[in-house]
């Protein structure tokens, strides 16, 4: 009975040590009942628009000593474990909480809507909630069955010549809407294609099958989808952050309920029913065998069996999973390039040592390339918050966090913090660079997150990013001419809070 706090009062030589309990950390008080403090990241000045600048504030205020950890609660995020929450400011901090995340690691109940919707869908998901919303040991055997043929550098790479044709296409629309423009070199409104080049790129990794979204008369339909994507999106932290009523009954929320329909027809669009009697046609005349050539859905097929849902939901999950990221990520990457052009000109030198299409061999030497998305990536991380829910119990700063508190943790912050790099609000990709004398800790920029739990589609996003970023700057000259500095509003993840607007000077 008396054993964890024991354990936690003496040190292992036996000498006698006190962590001080989790209620003595630095809080944010009040928030309603059930809702909590947590819900002061959503409250006026900046909203849930700007959460993370929320928390800042909050810090500045109840954590006046920069301990670096703020108490919050809410039993709506943190059911589990009555309502703990605690937020990490320091990298050296979060790294001791990634220690803690267990074998099993948990992002919590933040997707409880998307949760509820999957279940409900028996026809689309059956056994399997999909990587992304699995839990305990369950993830644990669905993330070793697709871990392979995503997180493998090679099965990436084996996309390189299909990418590349993508961001070909992406190139031709920009002639055509510059070519439309009164100079004749002006882009407006780039973000809604990023996205779509997100969508592009995921459908060919995970279907091998091209969608067309950059044709001059891109099939309706396909467009159609896009739209339902987009408002699931727009429609998603308001579900997550509001009283949950769709959980009592989904026929008192009439916002569930609009958010199933979208979602509805975007996951009975991908055919899947369709693919799978064309797939099942290839098997039965020996056809499908593994190689390299064949597409994403099909090697997890051959691994895990036709009548498995996995294969399927993962293909469904990559194509989700990989439009607003990857297009978000692109959009920061361009503005700060564009705004930076010393750097530009310095990646641009680099680029041009290399033949214009790509090899795996060339795209290895391409360091500044790397070092730019990074460098953007710690500006402007399109994930708002990192989240675990801590299954070890610890003591960090020589206080106790017990068991199934909700830790959580922003990349914007750490990342923008003078404490933690030198000269923050520069956009200086050498930081990244090897022999760079001024190091940052690796845990103070974690655009895709850390440990088994990290991001599956990191090596797909990565090449995505890196050879639309090397067309782009090696075809054009980018200069910005919308507003400055440019800033982020929360959609489920980080997107530019103005439309991205280019003039572009062919080279
Ligand atoms: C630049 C683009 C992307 C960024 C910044 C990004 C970032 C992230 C982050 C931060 C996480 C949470 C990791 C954690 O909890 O430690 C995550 C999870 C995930 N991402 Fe990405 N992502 C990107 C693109 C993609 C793409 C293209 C796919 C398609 C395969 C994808 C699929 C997933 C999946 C399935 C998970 C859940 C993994 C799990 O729970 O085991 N992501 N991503």
């Amino acid at each position: 009975m008396f054993g964890s706090s024991l354990v936690r009062a003496y040190s292992a030589t036996g000498t006698k040590r006190f962590p001080r309990s989790f209620e003595e950390l630095p809080c944010v008080p009040g928030g309603l009942p059930y809702l909590g403090s947590f819900m002061k990241l959503g409250a006026n000045p900046h909203g849930w628009k700007q959460p993370m600048e929320n928390l800042k504030i909050l810090q500045e205020k109840y954590d006046p000593q920069g301990n670096g950890l703020l108490r919050m609660s809410s039993r709506l995020m943190n059911p589990k474990g009555d309502g703990r929450i605690l937020a990490f400011f320091d990298p050296k901090d979060i790294e001791i909480a990634y220690k803690h995340e267990g074998k099993h690691p948990s992002r919590g109940g933040a997707l409880a809507p998307l949760v509820k919707w999957r279940l409900s869908r028996p026809d689309i998901f059956g056994e399997t909630k999909g990587v992304l919303m699995e839990e305990g040991e369950k993830w644990h055997q669905l993330r070793g069955l697709v871990q392979q043929d995503l997180m493998r550098p090679k099965s990436a790479m084996q996309h390189l010549d299909q990418i590349q044709g993508i961001c070909q296409d992406f190139l031709e629309m920009l002639e055509r809407e510059m070519s439309s423009s009164k100079d004749g070199k002006t882009v407006r409104g780039l973000l809604p294609h990023l996205f779509n080049f997100g969508f592009e790129g995921s459908a060919a990794i995970a279907l091998d099958k091209r969608m067309g979204v950059f044709r001059e008369n891109p099939h309706p339909e396909v467009m159609k989808q896009l739209r339902e994507i987009e408002i699931v999106t727009e429609m998603s932290i308001d579900l997550m952050m509001g009283i949950p009523w769709y959980q009592i009954s989904p026929f008192i929320s009439p916002k569930y309920r609009k958010f199933v329909r979208h979602f509805d027809s975007f996951a009975y669009f991908a055919h899947i029913d369709e693919v799978k009697a064309q797939i099942k046609e290839k098997i039965d005349k020996d056809q499908l065998k593994k190689s390299d050539g064949i597409s994403m859905l099909e090697k997890l097929i051959l691994k895990n069996g036709l009548n498995s849902n996995v294969p399927f939901v993962m293909a469904l999950d990559m194509i989700l999973a990989g439009i607003d990221t990857t297009g978000a990520s692109c959009a920061f990457i361009l503005y700060h390039l564009a705004t930076n052009p010393e750097k530009q000109d310095i990646l641009r030198k680099e680029l041009l040592q290399h033949d214009p299409h790509i090899t795996e061999s060339s795209l290895t030497k391409m360091r500044y390339l790397k070092a730019c998305i990074k460098e953007s990536a710690r500006l402007t991380p399109i994930v708002a918050f990192h989240l675990r829910l801590i299954q070890e119990e610890f003591t960090v700063k020589g206080f106790h966090v017990p068991v199934d508190t909700l830790a959580l943790w922003s990349s914007m912050l750490s990342g923008r913090n003078p404490k933690y790099v030198e000269n923050p609000t520069a956009f200086k990709p050498e930081r990244w660079l090897r022999g760079n004398e001024t190091k940052v800790d690796p845990f103070v920029s974690l655009p895709f997150g850390h440990g088994p739990r990290m991001c599956v589609g990191k090596r797909f996003a990565d090449i995505e990013m890196q050879l639309l970023t090397a067309k782009f700057f090696r075809s054009y000259g980018w200069e910005w001419i919308g507003q400055r500095p440019i800033s982020t509003i929360w959609q489920f993840v980080n997107i530019p809070d103005q439309s991205l607007d280019f003039r572009l000077h062919q080279l």
